[in-house]
């Protein structure tokens, strides 16, 4: 491991975030000798992407910092296919406008771990839309469909779990290889784009699309993939029992995305620490071997090194502000109240009245109207401005909690059962 001579190369694999690469020794050679570029495709299946991107990119940022161009490929023609990788189900189909809004709403992240711009190593952004839409379909099948073994289509994990499974798998999502393929020899043509990175359910999309450079263009090309992570207790990452784990701030704030990362379970930290931000591994290996109460700190170290790349250094220290004065001063500690309330009423949103005097932040319901007519009621820090205003499991944060506020010092926690 240590042998690498390639800068990316040795960091990548030290902090553990390469699961497979297709011919390590000789990739390790060409970083050694210039700048290179790799790309990491991203669909746009949301308005933001979730934490389970956050490797991806860490990927992309490190071979940014060691002296590579990246590329940021955005899904605008493949989203309208849908991967079928890594799925039991075809996905929901997604109109043409809502792939635009996504995407609109997604490129914004890239900027927090990039450098864009026109240099040798600055990051580019490219949409697959502005090549894969304009394919016509008996071209495409005599230029690369020839190239493409239907018998080893069906080995493909995407292709071959559904089979065994008998879970339909639609002709659409059967291409959705080939389009992936493509973009990989189309970018080697516009960039000399050599390498392709992404989780390791992309395995079998990008050495595809390798072997379609080879056949197509004679072009040496390169797959990477990352673990897929799952937290100690095994749980897929970036997901939890509220929902995703996203990386926009106008769809998880600052302050529940901090306290995603803090609530992180003792057994990941050094592992987290590694993959998610740059502190120095042997940095890493003092907080990893922290114990008893001490590892609280490696974990607010972590949460707020994630936080500071995704949402800025003073939204990050400000985050960790809060948290220390809910949680650590006396008043909010751990005895904060709780109250239970049934999934299926959250689900529907109980109007914020209710719910004040549920939680005893309130004697009665009138009282607890009047406390939010006179600006007083809170959920999640945020002011509560109608009486009636529905408070539902979306309020929900990564800690599986709601926080209600009555001024300044009163507070209680509301949680689904
Ligand atoms: N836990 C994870 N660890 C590493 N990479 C991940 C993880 N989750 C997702 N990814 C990467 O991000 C890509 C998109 O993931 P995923 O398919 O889960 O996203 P999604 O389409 O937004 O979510 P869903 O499949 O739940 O609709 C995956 O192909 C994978 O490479
Ligand atoms: N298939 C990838 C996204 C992607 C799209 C186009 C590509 O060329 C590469 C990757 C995913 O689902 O995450």
């Amino acid at each position: 491991m240590s042998t690498f001579k390639s800068e990316f190369m040795r960091t990548v694999h030290a902090r553990g975030m390469v699961h497979q690469c297709s011919d390590a020794e000789r990739l390790d050679e060409l970083l050694a000798t210039g700048p290179r570029v790799a790309y990491i495709g991203f669909d746009c299946t949301a308005d933001s992407l979730h934490v389970g991107h956050l490797l991806q990119i860490m990927l992309l940022r490190w071979w940014q910092k060691t002296g590579h161009k990246p590329i940021a490929l955005m899904g605008g023609g493949t989203t309208k296919i849908g991967d079928p990788s890594g799925r039991d189900e075809t996905r929901q189909l997604l109109t043409d406008e809502q792939i635009v809004a996504n995407m609109a709403s997604i490129k914004g992240t890239f900027a927090n771990y990039l450098t864009f711009g026109d240099g040798a190593t600055d990051a580019v952004m490219a949409n697959n839309a502005d090549w894969l839409d304009t394919l016509l379909y008996i071209p495409l099948l005599r230029d690369v469909g020839r190239h493409f073994s239907v018998n080893r289509m069906l080995t493909m994990d995407s292709v071959r779990l559904r089979l065994e499974r008998d879970q339909p798998l639609t002709f659409l999502e059967f291409n959705y290889m080939i389009l992936q393929s493509y973009d990989f020899v189309e970018l080697w043509k516009r960039h000399l784009c050599m390498v392709q990175m992404g989780g390791s359910d992309q395995w079998g999309n990008i050495v595809m699309g390798a072997d379609l450079g080879r056949r197509m263009a004679g072009a040496e090309l390169f797959a990477l993939t990352s673990p897929l992570l799952a937290t100690s207790s095994g749980a897929k990452m970036g997901k939890t029992a509220a929902g995703a784990v996203w990386l926009n701030g106008s769809r998880l704030s600052t302050y529940d995305f901090w306290q995603y990362w803090r609530n992180t379970e003792d057994a990941d930290v050094g592992r987290f620490l590694r993959l998610f931000t740059e502190l120095p591994l042997e940095e890493v290996a003092r907080l990893e071997a922290l114990g008893g109460a001490e590892i609280n700190e490696a974990k607010k170290i972590l949460a707020t090194e994630v936080t500071g790349l995704c949402h800025g250094k003073v939204a990050a220290a400000q985050a960790a502000e809060t948290a220390r004065q809910t949680f650590e001063q006396g008043t909010l500690a751990a005895d904060l109240p709780t109250v239970e309330i049934a999934r299926a009423r959250l689900q529907a949103g109980v109007p914020a009245f209710e719910l004040f005097a549920e939680a005893g932040l309130a004697d009665s319901k009138g009282e607890a109207r009047r406390l939010i007519k006179g600006g007083g009621a809170r959920v999640n820090d945020a002011a509560v401005t109608s009486e009636t205003q529905p408070v539902s499991l979306t309020d929900t944060g990564a800690d599986g909690r709601i926080k209600l506020s009555a001024g300044k010092k009163r507070h209680a926690l509301v949680r689904a059962v």
